[in-house]
C-alpha cells in the first residue's frame, strides 16, 4: 500500500530524513518512534506531501506520490495532526463532515445521502454521536481528539496518518482509540501510519515499527525484535529493562536504574518469628519473590512472608479470600504478603542461615509428609487437595538474575527430593520412594541489593547453600514430623 525508498527531506533545502526506506502493507499498523527531534513529524509531512522530497521516492497504491493531484491524494490519505487549538467555532458534526470535503463535486459542494450516512456512521464508531450538536469549544481534549479521528475516518482513506493520537487520552480511551484502528484496519483494509511516544502502546499495537535516530533508520522490524535494551539505550538515552506482556506476546519495557538508597540491613535467622498459628518474617524493605504460594504467587515484592498453621482437614471453596482474611485479621496486608498454608506443627519448622563466599542465606521449613508422592508415577493418584506439606522458604542477601531465581527453585527441589529418598518417605499409593507432596510450596524472595547473583545451580557458591540448607532442613523437619507422629518407614 505505501512504500517509502531512500526518502531524503526537511526544511529550507536541509534533510531532516535521510535515506528512510520502508513499505506498509494494506491493513497493517505501522509505528514511527523516536526521540523529540529525531524527525518523527517531518517524515509524516513527506508521506502526506506536505514537504518536498529532496530525494527517494513514495509510492500509494502502486502510483508515485507526485501523481496525485491534491484532491486526489486526500481521497487516499488523511492526516490526524497534533492537537492544535481551533479557530472556528464549529460543531462537532460541523467538524467531522469537513472530512468528506475532498468527496464533493461540482462549484456549490452537493452534501449527498453518502456523505450524511458515513459522517452518522463515524459519529457511532468513534462514540461521540451524543456530542454531534456541541461546539468544539464545549468539549473535553479527549473527545476533541475523538472528533478530529472522526473527521479523518470520515474521508474513508485507504491510509491513515497519525501524530501521536493517544496524546490527551486517558488509558481507557487510549485503549479503545487503538482497539478502534485495529477494527478499522482489520475491517477496511485501513493502514494505519503512527507517531507513538508510548513505547509499550506502540508494542502492544503495532505489526511493524521503524525507530528514528536523527532522522535516520535505526530499526526496523516487529515489536519484539526492535524493542532491545541495547537499541533503546542508544537512541534515547534511558536504561529500560525489556519484560514480557503477562497476557500477549508483546514485550514491555520499564525504566530502570532509578536512584534508590541502599539499605544497611541483612536478613538473619533471628527475625523470623514463630507461634503455633504462623511462621512469619517482615523485611524493612520489599524483596524480590518467586513463589508457589496461595497469596502472591510468581514474580513480585513483598515485604511480609507468612506460613500458616491449618487443620488437615481445611476445606474451603476460595482458599485466596480466605486467607486475605485471615491475613487481614492478624495485621498483614494481603498486596504485601507472600503466604502459604501448612497442616505441619510449625514448631517443628527447621531453620538453618548459611553463607559462603559472598552469599548469605536463610532457609526455613516445615514438612508433613502424609500426602507424599512419586512424582514418575503421580498418575494412580486421585486428584485431591490437601494443605501444603513440605513448604520451604529460601531468603537471599543479594541481587539475583531472573536466570538464578529459577536455577534456586530447581537447586532447591532436587535437595528436598533427596531428603525424601535418604529419610525413605514412601508413596502410600505406589509404595515407592516419594520425590515430594502432592502441594509442596517454595519461595525464593532476595533483597536485590549488592553484587548481582548470575546463577544458583548446584554447583555455584549459592546453588551450593541452597542445596546444603534445604537438604539439612527438610531431613530435620521430616525427623520432627516422625518422631511426633511415630511415623514408621
Ligand atoms: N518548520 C520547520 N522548519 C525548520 N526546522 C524544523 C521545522 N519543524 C521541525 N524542524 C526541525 O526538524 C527536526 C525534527 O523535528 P520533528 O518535528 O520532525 O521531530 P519529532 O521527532 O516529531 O519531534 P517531537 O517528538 O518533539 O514531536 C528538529 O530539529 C526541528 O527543530
Amino acid at each position: 500500500m505505501l512504500t517509502v525508498k531512500n526518502v531524503s527531506g526537511g526544511y529550507h533545502g536541509v534533510s531532516i530524513i535521510e535515506n528512510v526506506s520502508f513499505h506498509v502493507k494494506a491493513g497493517e499498523l505501522f509505528g514511527i518512534l523516536g526521540p523529540n527531534g529525531s524527525g518523527k513529524t517531518t517524515l509524516l509531512k513527506l508521506i502526506s506531501g506536505v514537504l518536498p522530497l529532496k530525494e527517494g521516492t513514495i509510492m500509494l497504491d502502486g502510483l508515485p506520490l507526485s501523481s496525485y493531484s491534491p484532491k486526489k491524494l486526500a481521497q487516499k490519505v488523511s492526516v490526524l495532526p497534533q492537537m492544535t487549538a481551533q479557530a472556528f467555532d464549529y460543531t462537532v458534526k460541523e467538524t467531522v463532515s469537513l472530512g468528506r470535503y475532498p468527496f464533493q463535486k461540482g462549484l456549490f459542494k452537493q452534501w449527498t445521502q453518502q456523505d450524511e450516512e458515513i459522517v452518522q456512521e463515524v459519529m457511532k464508531q468513534t462514540n461521540i454521536f451524543h456530542l454531534a450538536q456541541k461546539s468544539m469549544h464545549e468539549i473535553s481534549g479527549g473527545e476533541k481528539q475523538r472528533v478530529f479521528l472522526a473527521q479523518a475516518l470520515a474521508q474513508q482513506p485507504k491510509v491513515l496518518l497519525l501524530d501521536e493520537p493517544t496524546n490527551h487520552l486517558d488509558i481507557s480511551h487510549q485503549k479503545n482509540l487503538l482497539d478502534q484502528l485495529k477494527w478499522w484496519s482489520k475491517k477496511f483494509g485501513l493502514t494505519v501510519v503512527s507517531i507513538f511516544h508510548d513505547l509499550n502502546l506502540a508494542s502492544l499495537y503495532c505489526d511493524q515499527i521503524l525507530l528514528l535516530s536523527n532522522g535516520k533508520v535505526k530499526a526496523l522490524d516487529q515489536p519484539n525484535h526492535v524493542l532491545e535494551e541495547e537499541v533503546i539505550k542508544q537512541v534515547y538515552e534511558a536504561t529500560i529493562k525489556k519484560q514480557p506482556h503477562p497476557e500477549l506476546p508483546r514485550p514491555q519495557l520499564m525504566l530502570s536504574s532509578i536512584e534508590q538508597k541502599e539499605h544497611e540491613w541483612f536478613i538473619q535467622r533471628k527475625d523470623i518469628k514463630i507461634t503455633n498459628e504462623i511462621i512469619s518474617y517482615c523485611a524493612p524493605i520489599p524483596l524480590k519473590t518467586l513463589s508457589s504460594a496461595v497469596i502472591g504467587a510468581g514474580f513480585g515484592w513483598y515485604t511480609t512472608f507468612i506460613n500458616r498453621h491449618v487443620p488437615k482437614d481445611y476445606h474451603c471453596d476460595d482458599v485466596q479470600a480466605e486467607m486475605e482474611q485471615f491475613l487481614l485479621k492478624h495485621g498483614f496486608h494481603p498486596k504485601e504478603t507472600v503466604g502459604m498454608m501448612t497442616a505441619a506443627k510449625l514448631e517443628d519448622v527447621a531453620i538453618r542461615e548459611m553463607n559462603e563466599g559472598n552469599a548469605s542465606i536463610v532457609v526455613v521449613v516445615t514438612a508433613g509428609v502424609s500426602n507424599a508422592v512419586d512424582v514418575s508415577k503421580s498418575f494412580k493418584h486421585e486428584v485431591l487437595f490437601h494443605p501444603g506439606t513440605i513448604n520451604t522458604w529460601i531468603l537471599i542477601n543479594g541481587t539475583l538474575s531472573d536466570e538464578a531465581y529459577i536455577q534456586a527453585i530447581m537447586t532447591a527441589t532436587e535437595a528436598k527430593t533427596k531428603a525424601m529418598h535418604d529419610e525413605n518417605i514412601i508413596d502410600n499409593v505406589t509404595k515407592t520412594i516419594a520425590t515430594g507432596t502432592s502441594t509442596d510450596s517454595i519461595l525464593v524472595a532476595a533483597i536485590q541489593q549488592g553484587e548481582i547473583i548470575p546463577y544458583a545451580g548446584p554447583i555455584t557458591t549459592l546453588g551450593k547453600i541452597i542445596g546444603k540448607g534445604v537438604y539439612e532442613c527438610t531431613k530435620e523437619a521430616i525427623q520432627t514430623y516422625k518422631k511426633r507422629w511415630d511415623f514408621h518407614d
